[in-house]
């Protein structure tokens, strides 16, 4: 905050002293780009992105935006928008000079603004995608998932030209790259820039020479732009038509007017029409300007709710998971309209766990000129979110009834920012189960939802088993699955990291709660064994006698303090030992998962409990050599090693690797003879 007030202050006294001295501010002055700003230009430069025509949607949305900025803004200051009050964009091509050029009359750039908007990235998750894209040698496809913004003129253009004047400013400027590395910003000539707004002009480069085509770019423009809501008039030279007017008629046109301007797209807001209108096209392409992907969108709710609060909805699920997807700051990108008039992109509309969704709500009942704080709370927005966030679950929720494969998509994609839900949304938390989708030690390829987990239950089962680990397969595979298999219980496998966290506080489903396969008892004894597994138990067990009772009590001496207890199995089948949480407190995989984000070395923080298989040849033999004062230091040695077995299973270290090396060494050796 400070810095940032400090640097903000920093800029007035330079721009103060910069119009003290004409020839730093009136001279052209050379910046650099962000390092990171060059990364991507390098790119766009070099791109081989197969569908260049993108960059004038990119354009297009940003004239756009600056004309709704500045409406927004002449709510509480319509000086700045006097004499000029019908927002447009201009798109003008001239084939002679090459040139395509877009402009708007919207809120303009200052020369500070120009500077930063158009020498540096701002949102730190653009920045940490390109970091990333550093390296990564298919930075030419990675760069079509995000939203390549204005440098993607570079992709068509040699040198783009932006000219711009801020709303209520009396100066212009001229800002100028040619992509490589540098920029430069000139004072402009006020006759020859726009009275209000950009204009950004591109010099195509040989290959694109197309985009000074007028066909070309109404063709684009129809593909990307055409429900952008502001209109966009196209400006170009007259073609000399075939059935033109001959004589006098004709040479007084030829002298009039060489460029002709018209309207190829009215601004019109595509949420306002009624959805039997709208082609999915439409919506296709609306979804592209107010995202900015290129995917398609998975799901589309276009409603209209009316009652207390009227409101228009056109919200979409992407496809594909936009790029900063995860980024701590968690914002929603859903744009906030009052009456068609644009407000904000940045209010939360919808809680975090929902912000991939895309797209406009627009409020009848909001007053327009609403300040921050009323942004910041807001019955009516209250209500507002609270209406479409319900929607969206049911949206969800009818598409998994209806079209699973189309849900699953939506689930493989976003499920796991879905779930944050299940840990902060309390009052939505068994609609939001119910949209989970769960890997289960059954669910092979598949997903398995909780109802169909529960439809499922063995006889006596009366719990929801879980297990938690970094991913399905390592999950799979722990011990502590072993006795829930041998008897056909189901066990979901959770690995996302948000699993840890929810799992905790859900209540459960259907009545029945959520237990830790890695906690407490196993409470496996009332679920019966299938007859064969029984029999596998059976014969097993034979020798299992009292001495296994002996040798947990030897075990728990040898062991001290490193465990909370040490005790007899029912989860085992294959295995001869494995480490749970105790019965109270947190469950062993969530333990972990903490120490490592705090950064603690090592694992859990709580002793956990040794369980052992009493029917496992090893366990049983070692039992029978407990009396046998020959074999003290080796059984010792083994009950060391069993610990340490369990800890590695569980992807741990031995908790002191020297004294286990020394423990192998002797027990092979004695094995060996
Ligand atoms: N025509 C314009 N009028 C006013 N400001 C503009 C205009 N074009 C770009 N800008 C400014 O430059 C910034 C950078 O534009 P750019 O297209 O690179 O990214 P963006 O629009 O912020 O993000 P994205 O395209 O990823 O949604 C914009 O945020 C805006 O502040």
């Amino acid at each position: 905050m400070t810095s940032k007030t400090n640097e903000a202050a920093a800029g007035t006294a330079a721009d103060k002293a910069a119009d003290a001295s004409p020839q730093t501010s009136e001279s052209k002055e050379a910046h650099e780009f962000q390092a990171e700003v060059a990364r991507l230009l390098h790119l766009m430069v070099h791109s081989v992105y197969s569908n260049k025509d993108i960059f004038l949607r990119e354009l297009i949305s940003n004239a756009a935006d600056a004309c709704e900025r500045l409406r927004q803004r002449a709510l509480t200051e319509p000086e700045l928008i006097s004499g000029d009050e019908t927002f447009r964009i201009r798109l003008e091509t001239d084939k002679n000079a090459r040139t395509l050029s877009v402009a708007d009359n919207g809120t303009g750039m200052s020369r500070e603004e120009l500077i930063d908007n158009l020498g540096t990235i701002a949102r730190s998750g653009t920045r940490a995608f390109l970091e990333g894209l550093g390296e990564a040698k298919d930075g030419q496809s990675l760069i079509g998932q995000f939203g390549v913004g204005f440098y993607s003129a570079f992709m068509v253009a040699g040198e783009v030209d932006v000219v711009s004047r801020a709303a209520g400013s009396n100066e212009a400027w001229t800002w100028r790259s040619d992509g490589q590395g540098s920029f430069t910003v000139e004072r402009a000539d006020l006759e020859s820039a726009p009275a209000r707004g950009t204009r950004v002009v591109l010099h195509l480069s040989d290959e694109s020479v197309d985009y000074a085509q007028a066909s070309t770019i109404e063709r684009i423009v129809r593909e990307y732009s055409a429900h952008v809501p502001v209109p966009i008039v196209l400006a170009s030279e007259t073609e000399r038509e075939e059935n033109e007017p001959d004589g006098e008629e004709k040479a007084d046109k030829d002298t009039a007017a060489k460029i002709e301007e018209r309207e190829i797209a009215d601004g019109s807001a595509l949420w306002t029409r009624s959805r039997s209108e709208i082609t999915e096209e439409e919506y296709k392409e609306f979804y592209g300007h107010v995202s900015r992907q290129f995917d398609e969108p998975a799901l589309t709710l276009h409603y209209r709710a009316e009652g207390r609060h009227e409101y228009s909805v056109l919200l979409f699920v992407p496809s594909m998971t936009p790029f900063d997807l995860f980024d701590p700051d968690r914002k929603g990108r859903v744009k906030l309209y009052v009456r068609r008039v644009f407000i904000a992109d940045d209010v939360d509309l919808l809680p975090a766990y929902l912000r991939f969704t895309r797209g406009v709500i627009d409020s009848q009942d909001l007053p327009l000129n609403l300040s921050r704080e009323m942004l910041q709370s807001n019955p009516v927005l209250d209500a507002i979110r609270k209406g479409v966030t319900n929607r969206v679950l049911s949206e969800l929720q009818k598409l998994a009834d209806n079209d699973a494969e189309k849900y699953t998509q939506i689930w493989e994609t976003f499920g796991p920012v879905i779930k944050e839900g299940l840990y902060e949304d309390f009052e939505r938390r068994d609609k939001l189960l119910a949209l989970t989708r769960f890997k289960t030690t059954k669910s092979g390829d598949g997903w398995r939802t909780l109802a169909e987990y529960v439809a499922d239950l063995k006889e006596n089962q009366t719990q929801i088993f879980y297990a938690i680990g970094d991913n399905a397969d390592a999950v799979k595979a722990s011990p502590q699955l072993e006795g829930y298999r041998a008897r056909d219980v189901e066990v979901l496998l959770l690995s996302d990291p948000v699993d840890a966290f929810w799992v905790q506080i859900a209540l459960g489903f259907d009545g029945k709660p959520f237990r830790s396969v890695t906690q407490g008892a196993a409470d496996l004894d009332a679920i019966t064994l299938p007859d064969d597994e029984k029999q596998k138990e059976d014969e097993a067990g034979k020798g299992a006698t009292a001495d296994v009772a002996t040798l947990v009590t030897y075990v728990k001496e040898t062991l001290g303090d490193a465990v909370t207890d040490v005790r007899i199995s029912s989860r085992l089948a294959e295995s001869p030992v494995c480490l749970v949480a105790p019965e109270h407190g947190p469950d062993r995989q969530f333990e972990k998962l903490m120490s490592r984000r705090d950064g603690a070395p090592g694992g859990a923080g709580s002793k956990p409990v040794l369980e052992i298989n009493p029917r496992h040849a090893l366990v049983k033999s070692l039992a029978s050599h407990l009396g046998d004062d020959a074999a003290k230091d080796f059984t010792k040695d083994a009950a060391w090693l069993l610990y340490d077995q369990a800890r590695i299973l569980d992807g741990e270290h031995p908790n002191d690797p020297a004294a286990f090396a020394g423990r192998l060494a002797r027990v092979m050796k004695k094995g060996l003879g």
